[in-house]
């Protein structure tokens, strides 16, 4: 599928989230973010229905374990023929090339989270204790996951470029942290437009919340999707 947005679908309860999705014409063929929230509470069998309704899925489990570990799990998403896995580039080489070897059976595609995008420059240096720049520290585990195998990375839009200039032009940068203009931030801090997303060469955008929360969930996609194209 050519430059998704895809919709994270962060709901309290499945009822909810089918009739969000109902919303939505037949044809119009999501790319479905399932992440901790669903999966913690409805697991595999939720993957499973809305893979044999024919969406694609990006399961958003950020991994992020022993290799071993993580390893084994991958083992076992590798049978589910989903189209995204995240693990976290800070777990390491180990761990990353572990997770590749998990799903050495499937054609899912591994991304490896940088810096979440809810951390900005501020966290990462007070909290987190990290002494760099924070595109300095998206650059250099942008490039530990690329040279351990994995097909992407998670990261905010506004480092696309400087990932893409270290590692590839075809790894993939997943960009969530999306707001339209009029959209409110809320616990992001490293945030863009879909156009702008879109200008600095994302190869697809995570949009949450200012698709599930809005009146018309569809005509808040097709908006996004408009200026995202
Ligand atoms: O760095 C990251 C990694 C993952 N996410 C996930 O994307 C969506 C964003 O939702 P919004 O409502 O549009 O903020 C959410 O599911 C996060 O878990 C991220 O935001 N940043």
């Amino acid at each position: 599928m050519d430059k998704p947005v895809i919709v994270a679908l962060d709901f309290a309860d499945d009822f909810e989230c089918i009739q969000f999705l109902s919303q939505f014409p037949k044809d119009t063929n999501l790319f479905l973010k399932i992440g901790l929230e669903m999966f913690c509470q409805f697991g595999y069998p939720f993957v499973r229905s809305l893979r044999n309704r024919g969406y694609n899925i990006f399961l958003d489990l950020k991994l992020h374990d022993i290799p071993n570990t993580v390893r084994r799990t991958c083992e076992m998403i590798a049978k589910w023929d989903v189209q995204m896995l995240t693990v976290h580039a800070s777990g390491g080489s180990e761990m990353i090339a572990a997770a590749k070897e998990g799903l050495a059976s499937s054609d899912t595609k591994l991304l490896a989270v940088t810096q979440l995008t809810s951390l900005g420059q501020t966290e990462l240096k007070d909290e987190l204790q990290i002494p760099l720049q924070s595109q300095d520290y998206v650059t250099h585990l942008a490039k530990l996951a690329y040279d351990n195998g994995a097909d992407g990375v998670i990261s905010s839009a506004l480092e696309v470029p400087m990932i893409k200039e270290i590692t590839s032009e075809d790894f993939l940068c997943v960009t969530p942290g999306i707001r339209p203009k009029s959209a409110q931030v809320g616990d992001q801090k490293r945030v863009a437009t879909p156009a702008k997303a879109r200008e600095l060469g994302s190869d697809a955008i995570v949009v949450g919340r200012p698709i599930t929360q809005a009146s018309d969930a569809f005509f808040a996609y097709k908006d996004i999707y408009q200026e995202w194209k």
